[in-house]
């Protein structure tokens, strides 16, 4: 479980937290929706420990992520945006690696690292230099690295960008699994039929802020419109920064 309580950062100039809270809850998919420069990545990032918060804090399964960010991590898994890989690794290289940085010995990390490139189904690029990869195969790639450790928590930032639709099928029918198994999945978008299909939960914020959270159903009746895109457009009170 996530909880996010009274975050603030400032960025220079920018307020771009401005005591943001939610929670996000084991066995469900909570969707973050924001239009463009909303906090959604600065959010994550904090979550992730990668930015110290001003103010507020980020409870991960209960644990403080600026108290004790290593203990939390092992609990998270991150799948971040860009997707992160090195050219000259693997795959099985790049996931074996991030699973000892979990905490797994060699052997252990090897036996995860080959189940995680199976449900991938990585298996016939697992030994391929990264380099040159589709989006598609770097999708798979970042996921796998994220839940290689079976965390209980997946982080997602803009998974989906630039996918075309069997990658995006991949994507969902994993995030779908990992829900049904229990754990908590918290991601970013700007794609409202997708969180729209694949959310129970979704937060709307503007401006480093929630703005309400709902399903996608109370959202569409608290703002009286029958899609997600009008009421998301009725409860931020405006279109400027939606991406197309
Ligand atoms: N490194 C940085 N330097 C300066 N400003 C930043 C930096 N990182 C974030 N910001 C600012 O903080 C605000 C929030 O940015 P953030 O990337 O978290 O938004 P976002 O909701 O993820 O946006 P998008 O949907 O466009 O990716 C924006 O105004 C952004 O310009």
């Amino acid at each position: 479980m996530i909880e996010v309580t009274g975050l603030k950062k400032r960025i220079g100039e920018v307020q771009a937290l401005d005591g943001l809270s939610f929670k996000a809850n084991n066995g469900q998919i909570t969707g973050l929706l924001g239009p463009n420069g909303a906090g959604k990545t600065t959010a994550l990032r904090t979550l992730f420990s990668m930015l110290k918060a001003d103010e507020g804090h980020c409870l991960v399964d209960g644990i403080d992520v600026a108290k004790q960010p290593q203990l939390a991590k092992q609990s998270l898994g991150l799948f971040p945006d860009p997707f992160g890989l090195y050219d000259r690794l693997t795959p099985r290289e790049y996931i074996a690696f991030f699973a000892e940085l979990n905490g797994m010995n060699k052997a252990q990390a090897a036996c995860a690292t080959d189940a995680v490139l199976t449900q991938m189904q990585l298996q016939d690029i697992a030994d391929r230099a990264c380099k040159g990869f589709s989006q598609g195969q770097k999708m798979k790639t970042a996921l796998a690295q994220a839940i290689v450790h079976k965390p209980t928590n997946i982080v997602l930032d803009e998974p989906s960008r630039g996918l075309d639709v069997m990658s995006t099928r991949v994507l969902r029918q994993t995030l779908s699994t990992l829900r049904d198994e229990g754990h908590c999945v918290l991601f970013s978008s700007h794609v409202m039929q997708e969180v729209a299909a694949l959310c129970d939960q979704v937060i709307v914020m503007a401006k480093g802020k929630l703005i309400v959270q709902g399903s996608p159903d109370e959202l569409c009746q608290l703002a009286n419109k029958d899609n997600l895109e009008d009421a998301f457009i009725h409860l931020i009170g405006t279109d400027e920064g939606i991406a197309a």
